[in-house]
């Protein structure tokens, strides 16, 4: 057969019987260097329950070692501890064993396999029942007996029955223990397995014999002395007699009693419990025939196994507190671990909002900050427009527009080449204001900025240099086409419509271009001043040109 077979055919997590157990063990053993790790873990589990069957205890708890390591499924653990808390039970090492069964409690739920689930479960009643724990272990024994239902397997609920009645037995309840030994009895027939059957009986006649049920009792136990035989149980042939002797007992048949007990005696050495039994019975038996010195000597014998079993319950005990002392610290330790891990994260979490707060803030301010940063920009700009733009006509004030003039004026001067100022001034306009009032006036002066706006600015600059004074500055514009220009802006000039009057309004302008004879804007304006001056007197409507010959005429 090959590796692959042989696994296939062995389930691990159940108990297979011993000697289809060696077969596989030796047939696996050549193969074993061929393994996965998966199936290498079936072989340590089959080989473990093997070497623990056969006594070499301490060969099969160092595999536990190879296969207690966490990254291994827990179904294997789980087998590996089950194999191990018995052994370390024959060992008396039941600091070892609650230390197991620690582990298995802690794994179990992660573990689906009905019938290892069942064999985790059934263990604890039993260790719990070595340290006289019953209330423990009638607990344990019965979740046992609700697993051992899942596997369908008779022979797992005869035993996790078998387990319920004795506990029941030991606290005392043996009307209880009775049913649970009745109903394993029921169950148990059905296999017809003479040693589950012996032993249901065995504990159905201990529970009726505390019962006073003596006649019952002792059918029962006949029973199963018989099935015990059949089964060649040892075991169950010393209990099922020594039931029996304690039961003529009960009966006033002393003679029977001490019978039955003579021939279990020698039986009986390696069942420290029942052992306990016969030398009390014995005593009594002495004691009731008047034989002193008999009993004593029974009496002598039974205390000395009584402080054997004591010794042993109370070191089982201690064991079983240790480790609960043990597990405790530990979880407690954990418990701290996690509540010192919870505020490390909670400080963190802080930390972050504090991080997300201060963010928020830097964001806010700097937001705050080039708002204000914008609004106080807006209003520079506003103030600069201000200082800079005539609020009526919307066009430059005389400071500003005579600045920009006279940098440009320099460029030109400096290169010869022609420049203009026309002056334009709006004819009769007291009238108007006289006339029609001075909203009427400012109506006039701003559409005739508007007009000068259109028919200048894109040629040169404008602004208002006076009540109702203009003046454009024109670099690199020649005389023909200043005069061209001015034309066409008195053609655009229409009259101003004010409330139900129409105003006809007239501009007279004066001219005066430097070809870079001007050294100073300031001359040049002035020259266009006396033209304009001169257009005025000519009577007004139109431009006049500044000429130098004219100044000469003046002069003379
Ligand atoms: N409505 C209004 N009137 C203004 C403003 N600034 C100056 N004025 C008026 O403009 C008028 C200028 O009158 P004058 O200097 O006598 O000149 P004119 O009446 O135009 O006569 P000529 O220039 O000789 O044609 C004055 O009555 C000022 O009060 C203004 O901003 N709005």
């Amino acid at each position: 057969q090959t590796l692959d077979e042989l696994i296939g055919e062995a389930d691990p997590f159940t108990t297979i019987p011993t000697q289809e157990l060696e077969k596989l063990v030796k047939q696996l053993a050549p193969l074993e260097n061929q393994a996965t790790p998966q199936q290498q873990w079936v072989i340590d589990l089959l080989k473990m329950r093997y070497l623990a069957i056969t006594g070499d205890n301490s060969a099969s708890l160092q595999i536990l070692k190879q296969l207690d390591i966490p990254s291994i499924p827990p179904a294997y653990r789980m087998r590996a501890y089950t194999i191990a808390i018995l052994i370390y039970q024959i060992q008396n090492k039941y600091v070892e064993a609650f230390k197991i069964l620690n582990k298995i409690q802690r794994l179990l739920p992660k573990i689906k396999h009905p019938t290892l689930r069942y064999i985790a479960n059934s263990l604890a009643p039993e260790i719990y029942s070595d340290a006289g724990d019953y209330d423990k272990a009638l607990l344990f024994a019965l979740s046992a007996s609700k697993e051992a239902k899942k596997t369908h397997n008779t022979m797992n609920i005869c035993t996790s029955l078998d387990a319920i009645g004795s506990i029941y037995q030991h606290r005392g309840e043996t009307k209880k223990g009775e049913k649970a030994y009745r109903r394993m009895l029921d169950i148990c027939t059905t296999t017809k397995d003479p040693l589950f059957i012996g032993m249901a009986r065995n504990g159905l006649a201990a529970s009726l014999l505390q019962q006073h049920k003596y006649q019952a009792a002792l059918a029962q136990a006949n029973k199963a002395l018989d099935l015990c035989h059949a089964a060649n149980y040892n075991y169950g042939i010393v209990l099922s007699q020594l039931t029996m002797a304690q039961i003529y007992y009960q009966m006033g048949n002393n003679q029977l009693a001490d019978h039955y007990l003579d021939v279990i005696l020698p039986q009986a050495k390696d069942y420290l419990e029942h052992l306990q039994d016969i030398y009390t019975l014995k005593k009594q038996i002495s004691k009731d025939a008047g034989n002193y010195k008999t009993a004593l000597k029974w009496l002598e014998k039974q205390r000395s196994v009584e402080k054997q079993a004591i010794d042993q319950k109370k070191n089982i005990r201690i064991a079983q507190l240790t480790v609960a002392f043990e597990v405790k610290n530990k979880e407690q330790h954990i418990e701290q671990l996690k509540k010192e891990n919870q505020l490390l994260t909670l400080q963190k979490k802080n930390n972050h909002q504090q991080f997300i707060i201060i963010m928020l803030s830097s964001v806010s301010i700097f937001l705050i900050v080039l708002l204000l940063w914008l609004q106080a920009h807006k209003e520079r700009r506003r103030f600069k427009r201000m200082s800079q733009v005539d609020g009526l006509t919307q066009l430059y004030n005389q400071a500003y527009v005579c600045t920009l003039a006279e940098t440009i004026f320099e460029e030109h001067h400096r290169d010869g080449k022609p420049f203009s100022v026309v002056v334009a001034d709006i004819d009769w306009f007291k009238r108007v204001n006289d006339t029609y009032g001075h909203a009427a006036g400012d109506k006039v002066l701003q559409t005739v900025a508007k007009v000068l706006r259109n028919c200048f600015g894109t040629e040169g600059i404008v602004g208002r240099t006076g009540g109702e004074e203009f003046t454009a500055f024109f670099p690199g514009m020649s005389v023909e086409q200043t005069r061209n220009l001015i034309e066409n802006c008195s053609q655009q000039l229409k009259p101003v419509a004010y409330e139900n009057h129409s105003i006809e309004v007239t501009l007279s302008f004066g001219i005066a271009i430097s070809r870079g004879e001007y050294e100073t804007l300031n001359t040049l304006i002035r020259d266009a001043d006396s033209a304009l001056y001169k257009a005025k007197r000519n009577g007004r409507n139109q431009y006049q040109i500044y000429h130098m010959s004219d100044l000469k005429k003046a002069a003379t």
